[in-house]
């Protein structure tokens, strides 16, 4: 199908936006008003610009507040639309979207709607146009889908026929199976949104809150099959309203629409992608580190019962290993400060289709340097910076390393990496939520919203069928001020036990103090023996369960090197998230720890 963009969708000015649609793969546009309005480009030059860019204008809009209006108004109107009517005629688009309108001068009245509706049709016909007429969620009189389809229906007009907005239908829960039975050919045209679930006034979360497909709540797989159930072979076009990518790069942004809509029609099995290979775990994560922060996290990994394994053959890269926890310290990648996690490496049973499918969702690839020998990594790179790897199940990789002879720990219980903690750059959050959920296919668990010190977060977990691979995503609700302390968003690795308690015990390393009142508090609000309390107290455990009674144990150790730190935790009786109620308890000992020292 063909794939269409709404000039709102991204920032800057027209030629920014033409330029990064058609950069993206867009076939066309939806032009708004606004975006003409301010161009120094005139609608004819407007309209070579978008062929020479191989961009076609499908959809001109908005027109507002025309029908079910007094007689001295309709005038007003026909004629106002006859000078849309002119500019549309220069710029070679043939449809226009009317929306229902808003106007406390709008009568409450179908007949007098579709009448006027109809003349408006018309004039629209004899210029060889067309009206997409669409119900806004916050219409006056109309606000719903068939509403508007029994008004158009009454008009029963060839030039007239109705716009379907996803973010209009599904914001108001209405019926949608009989979208399907909408007479073939009177969907004129299709706007495509998704959004968060939000009790909020619902003008307000459709202009500031609309997401690309995949990124918010919305079953859009559903309601875009049965638009075509009804025959609609029109563009898929993002219409999406959003404070962030209103102020984003555009190019960047364009492709992010563009994946939401290649991933979309994965779903729909429009165009089938390469499908996504079974993952089986996380097989290594990689820490950057420099003279400062190298030998904080080797103490650290010591203490966690890591053993140094393997010595890069090539590269000034250590390889530390406990059971199938693995992590890698790089001493070559030199960017000036504190440690961080630049990579991390997931095991696919096929990475080459794995990177098929990532190519044709518009990952971009990572530059793999390796030496003559040195085993085949395909990597991409996530929208934060980080480097994903693609390993097979059978560890390859490892062979790039040399053994160090270093005698193997006792360790302390640890199995597995559990999962990642990646605290997201403001501006890519929903991004990197779309980017995980299509390219690697893992689910979306639950979002939340807590309270931390250093301001309101919020969380979005993504994981693997059977939860062998799993990331928590977190992101400042609002942009940081000045005032942000280093520890406010920092990133971590957290190793799976089967007895925390354990684990504890065997560790040598410092713990991150908890506070007494946390643990008040934790008897109190699960009413927890007292002696249960009492153990997770002695080794600084926390602790969280949920509402089937899944419990989750765990600990941390403090920031090490700026910016990162460990975590271990045990899963109890299907707990299924990240325990992020005890994410601010977390956040603040992290501080004290370091004002401290
Ligand atoms: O918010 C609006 O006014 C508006 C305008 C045009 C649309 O297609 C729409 O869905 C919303
Ligand atoms: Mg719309």
């Amino acid at each position: 199908m063909r794939r269409s963009i709404a000039t709102v969708c991204v920032s800057g000015t027209l030629d920014d936006k033409l330029t990064a649609a058609a950069a993206a793969g867009f076939d066309g546009i939806e032009l708004f008003e606004n975006d003409l309005v301010v161009s120094p480009r005139s609608p004819d030059e407007i309209r070579t610009r978008c062929a020479d860019l191989g961009l076609s204008i499908d959809l001109y809009q908005p027109f507002r507040d025309f029908e079910a209006v007094p007689p001295a108004q309709l005038r007003a109107n026909l004629e106002r639309a006859e000078r849309k009517f002119d500019v549309m005629a220069a710029l070679g688009v043939d449809t226009v979207l009317v929306c229902s309108s808003v106007s406390p001068d709008a009568v409450d009245d179908d007949e007098l709607a579709a009448s006027q509706l109809s003349m408006l049709a018309d004039r629209a016909a004899g210029r060889g146009m067309r009206i997409a007429y669409e119900a806004l969620a916050w219409g006056r009189h109309v606000s719903t889908w068939d509403h508007s389809w029994r008004i158009v229906q009454r008009a029963d007009h060839p030039a007239l026929g109705l716009c379907l907005d996803s973010f209009h239908v599904l914001s108001r829960s209405a019926e949608l199976d009989g979208i399907a039975d909408i007479t073939p050919g009177k969907i004129f045209f299709l706007q495509l949104a998704d959004a968060p679930n939000l009790s909020m006034d619902v003008l307000q979360w459709s202009r500031h809150h609309r997401l690309f497909p995949g990124q918010g709540a919305f079953d859009l797989p559903r309601f875009v099959d049965l638009v075509l159930a009804a025959g609609y072979d029109g563009p898929l076009s993002l219409e999406v309203f959003n404070d962030v990518f209103r102020q984003s790069d555009p190019a960047r942004t364009a492709v992010d629409a563009m994946r939401s809509l290649i991933a979309l029609e994965d779903r729909l099995s429009v165009r089938g992608l390469p499908s996504a290979p079974q993952l089986a775990g996380l097989s290594f994560t990689e820490f950057a580190v420099d003279g400062r922060s190298g030998p904080s996290l080797r103490v650290a990994l010591r203490g966690l019962g890591f053993t140094h394994t393997g010595q890069h053959r090539t590269k000034p890269v250590e390889l530390w290993e406990q059971a199938a926890c693995r992590v890698v310290l790089n001493s070559a990648v030199t960017e000036p400060g504190a440690a961080a996690i630049n990579a991390f490496a997931i095991t696919s049973e096929d990475p080459q289709r794995s990177l098929r499918r990532a190519e044709a969702l518009l990952a971009p690839a990572h530059p793999n340097v390796r030496e003559p020998g040195e085993a085949e990594l395909a990597a991409i790179t996530a929208p934060d910076g980080t480097s994903v790897f693609i390993t097979r199940p059978d560890d390859d990789w490892r062979s790039d390393f040399l053994p160090t002879g270093v005698p193997v720990a006792a360790g302390a219980g640890l199995l597995s990496t559990d999962h990642l903690g990646l605290a997201q750059p403001f501006d890519h959050f929903d991004e990197a939520g779309l980017f995980y959920h299509s390219v690697l296919d893992l689910d979306h668990l639950a979002t939340g919203e807590y309270a931390a010190p250093f301001g309101l977060m919020r969380s979005r977990g993504v994981a693997n069928p059977d939860r062998t691979v799993r990331l928590a995503l977190t992101v400042a609700l609002l942009r940081r001020g000045e005032w942000a302390p280093a520890v406010a968003d920092p990133q971590h690795v957290a190793f799976r036990t089967g007895d925390i308690v354990a684990t504890a015990s065997a560790l040598s390393l410092a713990r991150l103090p908890v506070p007494d009142n946390y643990y008040a508090d934790l008897a109190a609000r699960f009413a927890l023996p007292d002696d249960f309390v009492a153990t997770l107290r002695r080794h600084g455990i926390l602790y969280d369960r949920d509402s089937s009674g899944g419990e989750l144990l765990h600990l941390y150790t403090p920031v090490l090197g700026g910016r990162v730190f460990f975590e271990i935790v045990e899963r109890r009786g299907g707990y299924d998230l990240f325990g992020e109620a005890n994410a601010p308890v977390r956040m603040a000992a992290q501080r004290h720890r370091r004002l401290s020292g």
